[in-house]
């Protein structure tokens, strides 16, 4: 939604200052973790541009932030076939797992030289394919089998920590970012207690939470569950070139207003990998979510496009996973009975 014209009628200039503002706050609060208004200044700003979209039914353009919360309840969602395949990561679970991967990437890649890796946290969560057409969100579907999901449009437009429309200029025609929608440890804690004191039934763990809420048919109780999101990876892009590396495909994301979690790096070989493994394994129960293991990507796109994919995993990519929780808090239990 472009500024408005020279000469335009003051509700029409209100209206498009209210979506800025309350665009800004959105992206500082959900994607910068920087609120930077009190919810019920926000709330005061909301209402007023809903009252002007009342009163002027043009304003309600889809990238409105009023047009987040959805309608009536979907009879069912419909499938989605993603154009390219939304892929699962081989995982590895010990040091020796990580150097056979380093090695079996530098032989791929017939050099001697220390690959350099984008490095990165797997999230505890659901992955998502969300659909920008000359920068406004169009379509959103789960991952499903890899090839078919199903359509959660509806209840993505709730979760503000996506925007609606992308900022900055340069803006693609068509752009597929893959990522995460997750649930925070403390808004999981906070709907089990909403779930208790209503009497209903509470959620195992913040995955399973995040789940639930997206795939409510009704996307007025989808926009009471606070979630999350964060994009790592892209699917079809056009009208611009593919950014040379991972570590510049994120950069670029976080100028289109799209959140990228900062615990990131890019790190040489095998050394480099399992040094930022460790450094995560210390912080994890500090994180804000859950996280099951990190990623390593090769950095390099040229690298990733000679590297390719083995079946149905790329062998430019593996997930490096932490011991399952519940056994080490089973061992711990026994410990504290003798
Ligand atoms: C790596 C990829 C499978 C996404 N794929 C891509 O982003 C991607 C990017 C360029 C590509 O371009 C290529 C085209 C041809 C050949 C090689 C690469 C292909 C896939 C993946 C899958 C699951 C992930 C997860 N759970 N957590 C994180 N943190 N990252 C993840 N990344």
């Amino acid at each position: 939604a472009g500024r408005p014209p020279a000469g335009a009628p003051d509700w029409l200039v209100r209206a498009h200052e209210l979506r800025t503002e309350l665009n800004r706050h959105n992206h500082n609060y959900y994607v910068l973790d920087q609120p930077s208004i009190p919810d019920s200044e926000y709330d005061r700003l909301f209402q007023e541009l809903q009252a002007l979209e009342t009163g002027h039914p043009e304003l309600l353009t889809p990238d409105s932030p009023t047009q987040r919360v959805g309608g009536a309840p979907l009879p069912q969602f419909d499938p989605v076939r993603h154009d390219i395949p939304m892929l699962s990561l081989g995982n590895g679970f010990t040091d020796e797992d990580i150097e056979a991967f380093d090695k079996r990437v530098m032989d791929g890649l017939e050099t001697l030289q220390e690959v350099r890796y984008a490095a990165e946290l797997k999230f505890d969560g659901l992955a998502i394919s969300l659909r920008y057409e000359n920068g406004v969100l169009v379509q959103a579907a789960t991952r499903g089998d890899g090839a078919t999901g199903e359509n959660v449009t509806a209840n993505i437009r709730t979760v503000r920590a996506i925007p609606l429309r992308l900022h900055g200029d340069r803006i693609p025609s068509v752009l597929d970012v893959r990522g995460e929608v997750l649930m925070y440890k403390q808004d999981f804690a906070r709907l089990n207690q909403r779930q208790r004191d209503a009497g209903q039934k509470e959620f195992a763990n913040p995955r399973n939470a995040a789940a639930g809420s997206l795939r409510q048919l009704d996307s007025r109780i989808t926009a009471q569950r606070t979630l999350r999101f964060f994009a790592y990876g892209i699917g079809v892009l056009e009208g611009m070139d593919m950014p040379a590396s991972h570590s510049a495909l994120l950069d670029w994301y976080q100028e289109l207003g799209l959140p990228v979690c900062k615990e990131r790096a890019v790190v040489s070989g095998a050394a480099g990998l399992l040094a930022f493994f460790r450094g995560i394994g210390e912080k994890r129960e500090a994180l804000p979510y859950e996280i099951d293991g990190v990623v390593y990507k090769v950095d390099r796109l040229d690298q990733q496009k000679h590297l390719g994919f083995v079946s149905r995993a790329p062998r430019f990519a593996l997930a490096h996973k932490f011991p399952a929780q519940e056994a080490l808090t089973a061992v711990q239990d026994i410990e504290v009975q003798v």
